[in-house]
């Protein structure tokens, strides 16, 4: 049996502050922290360790990942970054407050922008989109850098990254954990759990929390779980959904 460990970022400043994030990098709150290092311990007192750890392009997650490995001591762990693992690019809505966007627009319209599979938010225009001038992205043709994504465009360059990394370093035997953001991990988790489009709009992911997948040998997930308190997590998880009510 083979496992993965999946977290997305902690809390981070405009998740506190209800605003779009997508490619912007905001770095984690204090809770953001703190619940970084929570997931960590309790991947410790549980037993996990790693031998390799992925993450985007992102400080929070980054940052997510350094508390995980922090609390399973093991800091010195080889850590790859790639642009694939970054959250769905938000196009025009990245910065707009979220509860404002659905006053302005409806809750219907920003729930079709947060969740359809193939509906992409407003692009921004190219001269706007700082990624294209940005050093992290300098290896990137920059007809690769996304002005806005839906899911399935988050899907189209997340799943590479499972068939060409993760996979077969879990297939080899490695125990890998990765930190990410809702949406990129949102694109995986459809995938292993084939998902269907209209489902996937009603799945979100909580901040910070270690999500255990559990494998055949031909990578055919067995079982998921959360590791943690699960009414806390449900609430977590609640509190997601509802950032998009106009309130
Ligand atoms: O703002 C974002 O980039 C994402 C994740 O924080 O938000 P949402 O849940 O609205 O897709």
């Amino acid at each position: 049996m083979f496992k993965l460990v999946l977290i997305r970022h902690g809390q981070s400043q405009w998740n506190l502050d209800n605003r779009f994030s997508g490619w912007a990098d905001v770095d984690l709150t204090e809770q953001g922290k703190a619940e970084a290092a929570e997931a960590g311990r309790l991947l410790k007192a549980e037993g996990y360790a790693f031998d390799v750890a992925h993450t985007s392009v992102l400080k929070r997650a980054v940052r997510t990942l350094w508390g995980v490995l922090d609390g399973v001591d093991q800091m010195w762990l080889p850590v790859i970054t790639d642009w694939r693992l970054n959250e769905r690019h938000y196009g025009g809505l990245t910065g707009l407050n979220k509860a404002e966007t659905a006053a302005k627009y409806g809750e219907d319209q920003v729930k079709v922008w947060r969740r359809s599979y193939d509906i992409p938010p407003p692009p921004l225009d190219r001269a706007a989109n700082e990624s294209v001038s940005d050093p992290r992205y300098a290896n990137l043709d920059a007809s690769m850098i996304p002005d806005t994504e839906c899911l399935k465009d988050t899907v189209d360059r997340v799943l590479p990254y499972w068939h060409d990394v993760l996979a077969p370093a879990i297939r080899s035997g490695q125990r890998v954990v990765v930190a990410a953001h809702g949406n990129s991990l949102r694109a995986l988790v459809k995938y292993l759990d084939n998902i269907s489009d209209e489902e996937i709009t009603e799945l979100n992911i909580p901040n910070g929390v270690p999500l255990v997948y559990e494998f055949d040998e031909n990578l055919k997930p067995i079982r998921h779980y959360y590791l943690g308190d699960a009414d806390a997590i449900a609430a977590k998880m609640a509190a997601v959904a509802n950032q998009g009510k106009a309130k």
